[in-house]
């Protein structure tokens, strides 16, 4: 549904280029929810800008369904018609809500509705519709000043949704919300995804976000994406970093030589039993366990545990490999960087 290949951003300030974007490559498939996560700088936003043209790439290319973006003239305020057009397809929620003060909540959503020129009474009725979608119809004769900002954000949701996007950019949605709020506003996310197929791209700097609601992601760093991939596939990766950062376990261990750090996960339907007791029981060995976490991700149950075991990896093959066979996945830890040997 959103395809970017080789997308490079540019910018020039005082005098110097910095290289926003480099030679990005993402693929978000129809109907998911894709978060794009990355610490401060990464280029997240310019990602998501440069997605609907609100920013030129410098190179590379953007496609959304099934429209080469990037071929279509203009862009931000002085983008040509058919570019306006595909951008109508493409919802936009924004970190600050951008909502107009001095317009009721009602006329807010109306707002890109007028500007394509939809007359007064398909309008209103619109409006009224994707109010009571996003759970506000109480709201439509309030003035944003008279909401809280979980409902200002539930405005800004309704309004992207007026042109009937497939699509829905979030920038940082809820960066700007408490705990409690941000949990709603993501569910609202999760089920306007469901009910109307809404392919959602969403930008954060929280790990938690792209727990709670995303089914892939992708880790940007200094402008390149790192990693990407669906969470199930990515968690079933000893390397992955985004996994890792899924489950903070806390340290390595005794740091020892003469022991071995395994990371064992399970998924779904594999066996909730106690493995470590069994273990321990069946091999006569001392077991240390040092962090576990079970975590509800991308709708299905993951758990992750971090243990040590005496004696070095070829000490340990044979405990190693009746915890594969009970169909859990075993990654043996490098101590020397954290990461899967
Ligand atoms: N208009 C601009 N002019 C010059 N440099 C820019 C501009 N916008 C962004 N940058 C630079 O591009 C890089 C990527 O910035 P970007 O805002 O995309 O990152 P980000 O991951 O979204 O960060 P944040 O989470 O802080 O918003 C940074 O080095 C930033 O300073």
């Amino acid at each position: 549904m959103i395809t970017t290949k080789d997308l490079t951003k540019v910018y020039r300030s005082r005098g110097r280029d910095v290289l926003a974007l480099d030679s990005v490559d993402l693929h978000v498939q129809e109907g998911e929810v894709f978060g794009v996560v990355g610490t401060s700088g990464a280029g997240k936003s310019t990602l998501i800008r440069c997605v609907n043209l609100l920013e030129r790439p410098t190179s590379g290319t953007v496609t959304v369904d099934g429209v080469e973006l990037t071929a279509l003239s203009g862009s931000e305020q002085r983008a040509g018609r058919e570019l306006r057009e595909a951008r109508r397809r493409i919802g936009m929620v924004f970190q600050h809500f951008n909502l107009l003060s001095s317009r009721t909540v009602q006329q807010n959503v109306e707002l890109p509705l007028e500007i394509i020129g939809l007359d007064r009474h398909d309008r209103r009725r619109k409006a009224a519709e994707l109010l009571d979608l996003v759970g506000l119809a109480d709201k439509a004769g309030s003035y944003p000043g008279q909401l809280s900002g979980g409902q200002k954000q539930r405005v800004g949701i309704a309004r992207a949704l007026a042109g009937d996007p497939k699509v829905l950019l979030s920038d940082e949605a809820t960066s700007a919300l408490d705990p409690e709020t941000t949990r709603s506003i993501l569910q609202l996310l999760r089920d306007l995804n469901q009910q109307l197929g809404l392919t959602v791209l969403l930008i954060t700097h929280e790990m938690d976000v792209i727990k709670s609601v995303c089914d892939s992601a992708a880790l940007m760093r200094g402008g390149r994406v790192v990693e990407s991939g669906r969470l199930t596939d990515l968690l079933a990766d000893g390397h992955s970093r985004i996994a890792r950062d899924l489950f903070p376990l806390g340290d390595f261990g005794s740091g020892q030589a003469d022991r071995t750090v395994l990371e064992i996960t399970f998924q779904g339907d594999a066996p909730a039993q106690p493995f470590v007791s069994q273990l321990a029981r069946t091999y006569q060995i001392d077991i240390n366990i040092l962090g576990a976490a079970v975590e509800t991700i991308a709708g299905r149950l993951v758990g992750r545990m971090r243990v040590e075991l005496p004696g070095s990896h070829t000490d340990n093959v044979v405990p190693i490999g009746y915890l594969r066979q009970q169909g859990l996945q075993v990654d043996v830890l490098d101590l020397s960087n954290g990461v899967a040997a």
